[in-house]
């Protein structure tokens, strides 16, 4: 029986190989971690993370031909298939610190598998990682262990959270990149084998291992960047009186721009598109081209000012000072149907407000007060170490209340905030919302979701990002 191994039981790792598990029974895959709580979490009945589907494929397979386990060295040193899926965060110290990709828990990884192999293995860059990293994973593997060969190949993973399960049942492409020597060749093959038990065989992309890298950092780029290019045109839209949900209708019927991925927000979120981009713009930096550099770089830029103009929109509608008034923030995620909150826009939204002294009163279907507190406690980019490296114990923050019902968070509220766009909100109760909060009601609307008319006919102050402007915005500055 093949043996697969996955190093690293997140929100890719767990995910993939229960998929990996469920399309081939006739292979043993492993999920194996150095959090002792995140592979208790994957062995019990609560999983450690929420995304639809998830749980009934896990429970398909755990205990058949799907494993989580701590045992790291013998579950490695076992397979035929060792799949990376650590993380890979931004450097906070030393060269490249802000930028370039952090790859201690890759590197550490490699010489792991290094030790304990005693049979040849193909070593699969699950992970998103810079340019070249398999050359250097070639280097700490064949450097560190005799006479066993190791094929790196590099198989980056496109799924989104919130759809994950769907977005590996049926991936619009399985990117694997390879050396083009026999040995590489046949690696590539014995991997496209494992996909081709359900993904069509023209859907599975063989490359060169470094396009294959790029192309994934590429890929999140052009993403991000369809999303800032939109928030862009968002503002122009509340500065002329066009409505960006029409402009963007009608820029996306061109068939070659497509519809998908053109709804404005309050900025993107998530644990990739920041931490990607700054790494591509550091390897563009040391490639010695800085005009790219600085291209990619404003897409950042462009979210940024997205999560900025939001706060200034809160303030300057309520007369220009938030401090001492309740602010309910309706969503913490990055996005809807997931708990995750790395890189969240409610995380820089939330510290805005509090900047302004703001009260706020958060609630979130799937995000607990203990991770929101840490979450606007930690420094930036720490997030994205291993749970059990960050801070545990989260510190209180006075101006914070976290709720478990909409009603109650909105409750005496002068304004509402909404950041995440759940389906839930779509169907809230806004004339008791309104009945209970303070006069005159704000709604800020990140996310696009509420019906504007029917809320202005209930008495609210609406802000919508990218819309016409409710006449009391009309002649407030729109970037204080
Ligand atoms: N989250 C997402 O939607 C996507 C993430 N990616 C990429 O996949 C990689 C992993 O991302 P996530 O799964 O979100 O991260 P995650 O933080 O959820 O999971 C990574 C896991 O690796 C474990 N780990 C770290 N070092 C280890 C070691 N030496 N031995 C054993 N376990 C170790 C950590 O304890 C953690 O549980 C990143 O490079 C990310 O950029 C790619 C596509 C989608
Ligand atoms: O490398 C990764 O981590 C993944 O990053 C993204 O997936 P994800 O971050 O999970 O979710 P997205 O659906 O891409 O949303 C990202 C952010 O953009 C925002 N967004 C998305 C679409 C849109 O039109 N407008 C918009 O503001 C979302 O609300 C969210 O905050 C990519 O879509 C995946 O292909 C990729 O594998």
């Amino acid at each position: 029986m093949v043996k697969i191994c996955c190093i690293g039981a997140g929100y890719v790792g767990g995910p993939t190989m229960a998929v990996i598990a469920l399309k081939c029974p006739f292979i043993e895959v492993t999920v194996v971690d150095i959090s002792v709580s995140r592979i208790n979490a994957w062995n019990s009945e609560q999983l450690p993370i929420y995304e639809p589907g998830l749980e009934d494929v896990v429970k398909q397979c755990r205990g058949k031909n799907l494993f989580f386990s701590c045992d790291v060295e013998k579950h490695v040193g076992e397979a035929d298939i060792v799949f990376v899926s650590v993380n890979t965060p931004t450097k906070t110290q030393g060269l490249g610190a802000g930028k370039a990709a952090d790859l201690t828990y890759w590197e550490s990884a490699a010489r792991m598998i290094a030790d304990v192999s005693k049979s040849d293995k193909i070593v699969v860059e699950k992970s998103t990682v810079p340019v070249k990293t398999a050359e250097a994973i070639e280097k700490i593997l064949t450097h560190n262990s005799e006479g066993i060969n190791f094929q790196i190949l590099s198989n980056p993973e496109f799924l989104a959270e919130g759809t994950a399960i769907q977005d590996l049942l049926t991936p619009d492409r399985v990117l694997i990149g390879g050396r083009e020597t026999p040995e590489g060749i046949k690696a590539i093959e014995k991997l496209k084998n494992v996909y081709a038990n359900w993904v069509p065989v023209e859907s599975i992309l063989c490359t060169n291992l470094w396009s294959a890298e790029l192309s994934k950092l590429a890929a999140n780029a052009f993403l991000a960047q369809r999303i800032s290019s939109v928030n862009a045109i968002s503002a122009l839209c509340e500065a002329t009186g066009a409505d960006i949900s029409e402009v963007s209708h009608s820029v996306g019927m061109d068939s070659r721009i497509g519809p998908k991925f053109l709804n404005a927000s309050v900025g993107f979120g998530g644990s990739c598109f920041q931490k990607d981009i700054l790494n591509l713009v550091y390897i563009c930096e040391c490639n010695g081209l800085p005009e790219v550099a600085n291209y990619w770089k404003h897409v950042i830029r462009i979210n940024d000012y997205q999560k900025s103009r939001f706060v200034n929109r809160v303030v300057s509608s309520m007369f220009n000072t938030i401090s001492g008034k309740k602010i309910a923030i309706l969503g913490f995620a990055f996005k809807k149907d997931t708990g995750d909150t790395r890189e969240t826009p409610a995380i820089d939204v939330c510290k805005g407000l509090l900047g302004e002294k703001a009260k706020l009163s958060i609630y979130d279907p799937q995000v607990s007060a203990d991770h929101i507190e840490r979450d606007l406690s930690i420094e930036k980019f720490d997030w994205d170490h291993p749970a059990h490296l960050q801070p545990m114990s989260p510190t209180a923050i006075k101006q914070v209340s976290v709720e478990w019902d909409v009603y109650e968070a909105t409750k005496d509220a002068h304004g509402v905030c909404i950041l995440t766009e759940w389906d839930e909100f779509k169907k809230l109760d806004f004339q008791r919302i309104y009945d209970d909060m303070q006069k005159p009601s704000f709604v800020f609307d990140g996310r696009n979701i509420v019906d504007v008319v029917q809320l202005r006919r209930i008495g609210f102050i609406v802000y919508s990002v990218g819309k016409p402007l409710d006449p009391w915005l009309k002649d407030l500055p729109a970037f204080a």
